[in-house]
């Protein structure tokens, strides 16, 4: 494995920017220090005064292979996330077959593990296969979910009974679950109460902020009674933040560790209600995009703590299949090559501080995803050289036809993102412009249950 010396650079450490040098050797970080003298190396990266940082880790996304490689595979989704500084994924299983079991699980991971350029997890989908959760859990699932309690892309949703019973599964299995909180039968009431309206606003309307908060609701009754630790997926209406900051309280209070984590999704941060007119049924997405109350609430909450992760729910779909009316679109937008690129143009106008940054991207994703078990999501020594180095005051313009994913078009076409200069990804660069890794290279970073290796 190449060595690598970055020179002339600045790294966040001990809560503040200073210059340093960054030595990589067999994919770890070997040393960080003001000044590095070494005889014999592989690469010198002169990164000209621009910052070196943590990659990102990114555990929401939809690679949609198998199944639906016409909007995304394993290959253009793994590059779309070098290319936007991510390293590490974790996958969600509704593909076609759907992962459910111990066969598709084996199947989708032959895929990942041919095609993909990061290193990657992939999640076990529960829907009414109670009974194959252990055999997900022991094939290497990272976590449970999403855990669909209404309807999205994929129709894996389920009701509260068989929640519950996952739940119970997930305490025994000492496994995360990771929920997706929309309630259906507010879903489906509004959406007939709006089955005329074909404005593209009637999405946001259809699946309103207490649709959202009364799963989250629900599903907090259900994760305290079953005594699991449990995760919520892209949390977007302020009401949703109102019951998080609760139960973290009573946590607190209890002189306990957070019970309950969860994470936001970019387009719940830095897109609006106001977006629907740019983007009509290009801008539909599960949970829907909120008003500005909601967008400052979610983006406080990440400041404060409330809200542990941001990630990408990238969910790629193709821009024929977009663009038609709100009703026949798919939910969904791209994402995972922007997710950072949109973060450091935040932290950039102080909407918040970029060690901030550095935690909701990386540090806590690997630590309550369990993937610092691989030296993963630390910035110091001895841990995996997963960096980038980004140039803070090369602020560009995001264009579809600049990003990697096969959707070929972005929400964010026309705003402002800061895109890596390099993305090293265990000591190998695997973009510095161009994407220069090897097919193949991720490594499969298998959950704490993992049993086997047997690929048959
Ligand atoms: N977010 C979405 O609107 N769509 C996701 C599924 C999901 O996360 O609900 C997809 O896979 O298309
Ligand atoms: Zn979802
Ligand atoms: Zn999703």
């Amino acid at each position: 494995m190449p060595d690598i010396l970055i020179k002339n650079t600045k790294v966040f450490v001990n809560n503040y920017l200073q210059p340093a040098e960054v030595l990589i050797e067999d994919g770890k970080i070997s040393r960080i220090a003001k000044e590095i003298d070494v005889q014999r190396l592989n690469q010198t990266i002169d990164a000209k005064g621009s910052l070196t940082l943590p990659a990102g880790i990114d555990v929401h996304v939809h690679f949609r292979d198998p199944g639906l490689i016409e909007k995304e595979d394993w290959y253009t989704g793994s590059c779309s996330a070098a290319a936007g500084g991510i390293t590490t994924v974790v996958d969600h299983p509704n593909t076609i077959p759907p992962t459910i079991d111990k066969k598709t699980f084996k199947d989708k991971l032959k895929i990942a593990n041919r095609n993909s350029i990061v290193d990657f997890g992939l999640y076990g989908g529960v829907t009414g296969n109670i009974d194959k959760l252990p055999e997900l859990w022991e094939s290497g699932a990272t976590a449970f979910g999403e855990i669909f309690m209404a309807e999205s892309t994929g129709a894996l949703n389920i009701d509260e009974k068989c929640l519950d019973e996952a739940l119970g599964v997930m305490k025994q299995l000492d496994a995360l679950p990771c929920i997706h909180a929309e309630d259906d039968k507010i879903r489906l009431e509004c959406e007939a109460f709006l089955k005329n309206d074909y404005a593209p606003d009637s999405h946001s309307r259809a699946r309103p902020n207490h649709c959202e908060a009364l799963a989250v609701e629900k599903a907090i009754k259900l994760i305290r009674k079953n005594g699991v630790k449990a995760h919520f997926c892209h949390i977007s209406a302020m009401e949703s933040v109102g019951l998080l900051r609760k139960e973290r309280y009573l946590d607190s209070q209890g002189g306990f560790a957070p019970t309950i984590t969860s994470e936001a999704a970019p387009h719940h941060l830095f897109l609006s209600t106001k977006d629907w007119d740019r983007l009509g049924s290009f801008g539909r997405m599960n949970p829907p995009l909120r008003d500005r109350r909601s967008v400052k609430m979610l983006l406080n909450s990440l400041n404060d703590g409330t809200i542990d992760v941001v990630a990408s729910d990238h969910a790629p779909h193709t821009e024929a299949e977009k663009d038609v009316d709100i009703k026949s679109a798919p939910s969904g937008v791209p994402g995972v090559e922007t997710l950072v690129p949109l973060m450091l143009v935040a932290v950039k106008r102080n909407l918040l501080p970029l060690g901030r940054m550095i935690d909701v991207t990386s540090k806590n994703p690997a630590k309550i995803f369990g993937l610092n078990r691989f030296s993963k999501g630390v910035f110091a020594e001895g841990y995996d050289a997963d960096i980038i180095i980004v140039n803070h005051s090369r602020v560009t313009e995001i264009k579809g036809d600049d990003l990697h994913s096969k959707a070929g078009w972005t929400p964010y076409e026309g705003m402002d993102g800061i895109f890596p200069e390099y993305t090293i990804a265990r000591g190998e660069v695997v973009w510095d412009g161009d994407l220069i890794a090897p097919r193949g290279r991720g490594n499969f970073l298998p959950g704490k249950g993992f049993k086997s290796a047997d690929f048959e």
